[in-house]
């Protein structure tokens, strides 16, 4: 955030602004609102696969001290040098596209964590589940019913509109796009392993019910 913050104060003096640019403003105010809503849902974090099958080494260290402010600001320290003006169509359709992201990501998120926290919560019952030989059961409906990642397609949705206010001259702000893709291509595989084998005969059948990993119809 505040790398962000400085790049928009460096915006202002390389381009001889009186306020941030547009798309300036809206990346900044995006990754400002996915921060506080980590720090507002903070003990989401306990039901997520780095607490619940990763644990704590270098990834996390590393990922959280370096990789994350250094690599998710490339877009705002782009702007800086490189202005994107954007017209009053292109700027609605970029925040309806990060709002509803958001409400995919963060109505997932909660919903899991809310099961996982309370199976019995009332809140909960009208969403259909399958037991597994763990104890645990897996939700086969609502968000978890659309696809066995919702949580990850909201993310991308974000990702996507904390890139599109940079346009496409240059490949340097879609980078987080791409590596993002990849990130949960790839985390999304490894989340599967764990849970085969966690979860063995209902995990096969949660697949057969639920069968895309990101996108309906799609993938
Ligand atoms: N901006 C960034 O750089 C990053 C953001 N993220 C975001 O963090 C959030 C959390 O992601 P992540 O921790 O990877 O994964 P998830 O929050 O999706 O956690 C996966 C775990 O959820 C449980 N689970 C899976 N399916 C079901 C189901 N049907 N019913 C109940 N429980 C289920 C399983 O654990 P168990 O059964 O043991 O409870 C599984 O191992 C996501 O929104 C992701 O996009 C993630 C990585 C990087
Ligand atoms: C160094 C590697 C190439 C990759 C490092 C990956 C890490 C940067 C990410 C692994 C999981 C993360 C999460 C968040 C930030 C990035 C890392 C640490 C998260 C805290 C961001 C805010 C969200 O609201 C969240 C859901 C709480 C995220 C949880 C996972």
């Amino acid at each position: 955030v505040l790398i962000n913050f400085s790049m928009a104060l460096a915006e202002m003096e390389r381009q001889q602004l009186d306020a941030p640019s547009a798309s300036m403003l809206l990346v900044n105010l995006f990754q400002l609102l996915y921060v506080l809503d980590g720090l507002w849902n903070e003990e989401a974090i306990l039901t997520t696969m780095d607490l619940m099958h990763d644990g704590f080494g270098f990834m996390l260290a590393f990922g959280d001290l370096v990789w994350v402010p250094f690599t998710y600001s490339l877009q705002a320290f782009y702007l800086v040098d490189h202005p994107s003006p954007l017209s009053p169509a292109a700027i609605s359709a970029i925040v309806a596209l990060k709002a509803v992201g958001f409400y995919i990501f963060r109505k997932s998120n909660s919903e899991k964590n809310a099961f996982r926290r309370n199976p019995a919560d009332p809140r909960l019952a009208h969403l259909k589940s399958i037991p597994t030989a763990t104890g645990k059961s897996l939700l086969v409906s609502g968000w978890w019913g659309v696809v066995r990642h919702p949580n990850y397609l909201g993310d991308l949705l974000m990702a996507l509109a904390w890139s599109l206010p940079c346009g496409f001259q240059h490949l340097l702000p879609w980078y987080y796009m791409i590596y993002f893709l990849i990130l949960l291509v790839h985390r999304d595989s490894r989340d599967m392993s764990e849970c085969r084998r966690k979860y063995g005969r209902a995990w096969e059948e949660y697949c057969r019910t639920v069968r895309f990993r990101l996108v309906p119809h799609l993938y």
